[in-house]
C-alpha cells in the first residue's frame, strides 16, 4: 500500500537531512506507528508521503504510484491531521466541517455525525476560537475522517486530550482499520503507539532504529520475570522471578502452595523502556 525506499530529505538551507535513507512498508489495514522525540522527522516523513513537500530523494509510493507524481485525486483519499489544527476560527465547527466536505468530488460523511463521534456535537454550532486545545484536535481529527479515506495520516492524534477523550480516539482508530482503513500515525504518546499499532518504528534523528510489533519489541527487549508480592508476618515482600524454570522453582511452588501470593506481574519492559535501550534516547 505504502512503499518507502531510501528515503531522505533536508530542508532548503539546512546543513543536514532532516530524515535519511528510510525504508519501510505499510500494509492495507495496518495502523503503522512513527515514535520518536521531538525533531525526529516524523512530520517531515508524514509531509513527504502526504505530497506536501516534494523534492525528496528515493523513493515513496503509494498503491503503486510514485507520490512526486500525484494528481488531484489522490488527496480525495487520504484524510491528513496534522498536530497544530488547521481549521476557520469564526466558523462553527459545523462550518469547518461543511467547507471541508464542499472542497471534495466525493459525498463526505454528515458533519453532525462525525461531531458525534467525538463528543463535539453540542457546541457544533459554536465558532470555533471559543474551542480548547483538545477540542480543536478533536475537530481536526473530524476533518481527518471527512472524505471516508482509504489512508489516514495522523500527526500526534492523542496531543492535548484528557485521558477519557484519548481512550475515544484511540477507539475511533481502531474502528477506522476495522473498517479496512490504513493508518499512519506520528506520536510520542507511547500507549497510543502501544494499543493501536499493528507495527511501530522507532526514529530518531531523521533514521529508523527498528521496526517491529509493539509485542515483539517489548519480549525481546524486556526482562523474562514476574513479580509477586506476598505477606510475611505481616510484611508486604516483593521478588522477582525467572520465567524460564518457574515450573520448577521451590520457592515459587512454596509461596503457592501456601496460598500467600496476592500479586502477580510479568515484568515486559514498557516500549518507553524499550525506545532507550535500543536508540539510547528519551522519547520526549
Ligand atoms: N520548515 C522547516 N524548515 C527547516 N527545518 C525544519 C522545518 N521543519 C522541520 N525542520 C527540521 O527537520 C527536523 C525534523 O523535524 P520534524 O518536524 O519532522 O520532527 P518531528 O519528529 O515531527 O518533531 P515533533 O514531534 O516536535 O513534531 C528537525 O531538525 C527540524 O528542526
Amino acid at each position: 500500500m505504502i512503499e518507502v525506499k531510501d528515503l531522505t530529505y533536508s530542508y532548503p538551507g539546512a546543513d543536514r537531512p532532516a530524515i535519511k535513507d528510510l525504508n519501510f512498508r505499510i500494509d492495507r489495514s495496518e495502523i503503522f506507528g512513527f515514535l520518536g522525540p521531538s525533531g525526529a522527522g516524523k512530520s517531515t516523513t508524514q509531509k513527504i508521503i502526504t505530497g506536501i513537500l516534494k523534492d525528496y530523494q528515493g523513493s515513496v509510493q503509494v498503491n503503486g504510484q510514485e507520490i512526486a507524481g500525484i494528481k488531484n485525486d489522490f488527496f480525495e483519499n487520504i484524510g491528513v491531521s496534522f498536530e497544530l489544527p488547521n481549521l476557520y476560527n469564526r466558523f462553527t465547527a459545523r462550518e469547518n466541517l461543511e467547507f471541508f466536505a464542499g472542497l471534495f468530488a466525493k459525498e463526505c460523511e454528515p458533519a453532525l455525525e462525525l461531531l458525534e463521534l467525538v463528543g463535539l456535537a453540542e457546541v457544533a454550532d459554536e465558532p470555533v476560537k471559543n474551542f480548547s486545545k483538545g477540542m480543536k484536535m478533536r475537530l481536526n481529527l473530524c476533518r481527518a475522517f471527512l472524505n471516508k479515506p482509504a489512508i489516514l495520516f495522523l500527526d500526534e492524534p492523542t496531543s492535548g486530550l484528557d485521558p477519557m477523550n484519548r481512550k475515544n480516539v484511540r477507539k475511533l482508530i481502531q474502528e477506522k482499520k476495522d473498517q479496512g482503513q490504513t493508518v499512519f500515525i506520528t506520536t510520542h504518546d507511547m500507549l497510543a503507539a502501544d494499543e493501536l499499532c499493528d507495527r511501530i518504528a522507532f526514529i530518531v534523528d531523521g533514521k529508523i532504529a527498528i521496526i517491529d510489533s509493539p509485542r515483539e519489541l517489548k519480549l525481546h527487549h524486556g526482562r523474562k520475570q514476574i513479580e509477586i508480592g506476598y505477606k510475611n508476618n505481616g510484611n508486604l515482600i516483593e521478588s522477582q522471578f525467572d520465567l524460564k524454570g518457574l515450573w520448577s522453582n521451590q520457592e515459587f511452588i512454596e509461596l503457592l502452595k501456601e496460598d500467600r501470593i496476592e500479586t502477580i506481574h510479568s515484568q515486559e519492559a514498557s516500549l518507553e523502556d524499550v525506545f532507550i535501550r535500543i536508540t539510547g534516547r528519551e522519547l520526549r
